[in-house]
């Protein structure tokens, strides 16, 4: 039985994947993880958006409108070939799942908080991913932070894009990855 700590120190992001599309059981879980997230107020402040197949062409086209909408006053900023590349960007894995953090409904929630509860929700899915064996990687970029990207999803200005999560079974190895010692991050007060 592997335990927590080994599936935590075993995830690691990866960015390539191949073709073979992840089940409904096994996004299911991931989904059903992420709502186990601990959350202030129980404001259950996240929503998903499960893309596969041709829906990841439409957002891919319309990250492409949204980036030269960006760069309307520089176009010179915004060639062909980044229009293409950010078409392709949601082509890159099987499933793209969008994790969304509402805006606050409630005058004593903290946009921050919300936004904090959607980002452990996140880290549930990729740990249930790496359980059941699938590649996974929390991507943001200037994307998930255009209104109109947000508006395509059906979500305010306000509400945030936490994480696109790409998801598949992975095509590489990843990479060894050294992490700061934990000592240099840590401070002990009164033990
Ligand atoms: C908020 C957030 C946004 C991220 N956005 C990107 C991204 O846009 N592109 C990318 O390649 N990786 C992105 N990552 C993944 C990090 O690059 C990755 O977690 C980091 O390199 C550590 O590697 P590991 O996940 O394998 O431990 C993001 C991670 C977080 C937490």
């Amino acid at each position: 039985m592997t335990t927590v700590f080994e599936t935590i120190k075993r995830r690691r992001s990866i960015g390539k994947m191949t073709d073979q599309v992840p089940t409904h059981e096994q996004i299911e879980r991931i989904l059903e993880a992420a709502t186990h997230a601990p959350n202030h107020h129980k404001t259950e402040p996240w929503k998903f958006f499960v893309l596969g197949g041709r829906a990841r062409v439409e957002l891919g086209d319309v990250m492409a409108q949204a980036l030269a909408e960006r760069h309307k006053d520089n176009p010179h900023l915004c060639s062909q070939a980044s229009l293409d590349k950010e078409r392709n960007k949601p082509l890159r894995s099987p499933i793209l799942i969008a994790v969304a953090a509402e805006a606050p409904k409630q005058a004593n929630v903290l946009a921050i908080e919300n936004i904090e509860a959607t980002a452990a929700a996140v880290q549930n899915m990729l740990l249930t991913a790496e359980e059941l064996g699938l590649a996974a990687m929390w991507r943001t970029g200037d994307a998930a932070y255009d209104p109109q990207i947000k508006r395509w999803f059906g979500l305010t200005p306000e509400d945030h894009l936490v994480s696109f999560i790409y998801l598949g079974y992975p095509a590489i190895q990843p990479a060894e990855r050294q992490h700061i010692p934990t000592a240099s991050k840590t401070t002990w007060l009164g033990c």
